[in-house]
């Protein structure tokens, strides 16, 4: 197949990271003779000292114009660190989603089995941990109209949902559950916000369309205990554009880092995959940023186009890593493995697994930490 990619690599860690899901997709195009044309633009910071716009026009036709678009992370603490500065890294990043049409965010969470001593909870508590956050990714309160009092005393952020863009990621989500374990929880603040009483409302209407799917909610500020009381009760979670953001970041630990979450975006047509995690500055340059939320997004890019073995065994070679112990020191602080040696390991087996194992639909599927 050909296939053509965009590529985002972005700020801070961002460029590290995304170098070693590429070295995983070329290791993909040898082994099942694919060509796969990348195309390199600047998002964020880097994006903003070369053009003082965090998505340059240029980039954006490369995305649309491409078939993919992975994305690696944006964000610099001169930003972080200036609240008066009027164009930020992370602007380009949301006209993107916006621009693209991304309005379904899928963030995977999935607990191995060698990673259960990671988790800063109980194994008994995480151990076969497995569900999937539908986040809303283009409405909300980081759409909403901001306001900032002459004086610069008093600042308002509107968050506004139609039922529109609450009914198409719900169908989404509860397509998702049904293929899964058959359950659904929105979480929300509907004892608070209105937006919250529309997304029930919603939710509840397009649930009977799926009489096989329990439907249950939670409010905002319970679910974060409930992520860590008892996560694997949760099957498929749907929320919208901020608690999403924040309940993943939430989520990932459960898995013993951040460094291990992907994340596909959907939406009108365009696809865009990308880890959860920021720009991580005090990590940059260093070797150390955990690349696999790069190498897993970059598997359910393939999925996406169609490629289910070969996104099926770039997860195998992810499995053989972390059982292998070739990880990064977010996981092993006593090990000798840096951002390249994990991405080298991951792309070799790639080709080593490929050789040696023929998935079926059984052993595809069974590896389903991806795209449901
Ligand atoms: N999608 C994106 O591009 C995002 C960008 N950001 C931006 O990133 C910058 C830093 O934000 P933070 O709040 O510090 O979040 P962050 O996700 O960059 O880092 C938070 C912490 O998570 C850990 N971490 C993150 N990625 C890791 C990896 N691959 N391997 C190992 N450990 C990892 C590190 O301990 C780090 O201190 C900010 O400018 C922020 O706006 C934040 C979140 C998402
Ligand atoms: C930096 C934000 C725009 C995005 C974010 O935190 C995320 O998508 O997880
Ligand atoms: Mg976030």
């Amino acid at each position: 197949m050909e296939l053509k990619i965009a590529l985002l690599p972005g700020d801070g860690i961002g460029p590290e990271v995304t170098e070693q899901a590429v070295k995983c997709l070329h290791a993909v195009e040898e082994a099942f003779n694919h060509h796969f044309v990348f195309t390199e633009a600047h998002a964020g910071a880097i994006a903003i000292d070369h053009t003082g716009d965090p998505l340059p026009e240029a980039t954006l036709q490369v995305c649309k114009e491409s078939k993919v678009v992975l994305f690696g992370a944006i964000g610099d603490p001169k930003y972080d660190n200036d609240p008066s500065a009027k164009v930020r890294p992370e602007q380009g990043l949301l006209k993107l989603r916006k621009e693209l049409g991304l309005f379904t965010n899928i963030r995977p969470l999935k607990v191995y089995p060698s990673l259960v001593d990671r988790s800063p909870l109980r194994p008994e508590k995480v151990a076969g941990c497995d569900f999937t956050i539908y986040r809303e990714l283009t409405g909300g309160i980081y759409f909403g109209k901001k306001t900032l009092s002459d004086d610069g005393t008093v600042a308002s952020d509107l968050c506004e949902y139609s039922e529109k863009e609450i009914g198409r990621i719900a169908h989404m989500a509860f397509k998702a559950a049904k293929a899964r374990n058959k359950k659904l929880t929105l979480i929300d603040k509907a004892n608070v916000l209105e937006t919250s009483r529309l997304w029930r409302k919603v939710v509840t209407r397009i649930g009977e369309s799926y009489p096989e799917v329990a439907l249950d909610f939670l409010f905002v500020d319970n679910a974060a205990m409930q992520m860590i009381l008892n996560p694997k009760q949760f099957d498929v979670i749907l929320t919208e554009n901020m608690f999403g953001d924040i309940i993943s970041d939430e989520a990932s630990v459960i898995g013993g880092s951040i460094g291990l979450l992907a994340s596909a975006s959907v939406g009108d047509g365009h696809a865009m995959f990308e880890p959860i995690h920021g720009s991580f500055p005090e990590g940059a340059g260093k070797n150390i940023a955990n690349p696999i939320a790069s190498i897993l997004s970059a598997s359910m890019l393939l999925d996406h186009v169609g490629l289910a073995e070969e996104a099926a065994t770039v997860r195998a070679a992810v499995d053989k890593a972390i059982e292998k112990n070739v990880v990064t020191p977010d996981l092993n602080p006593d090990g000798n493995y840096g951002t390249d040696q994990v991405g080298d390991f991951i792309a070799h087996s790639i080709v080593d697994i490929h050789e040696h194992i023929s998935f079926n639909d059984e052993n595809i599927e069974a590896g389903k930490s991806t795209i449901i």
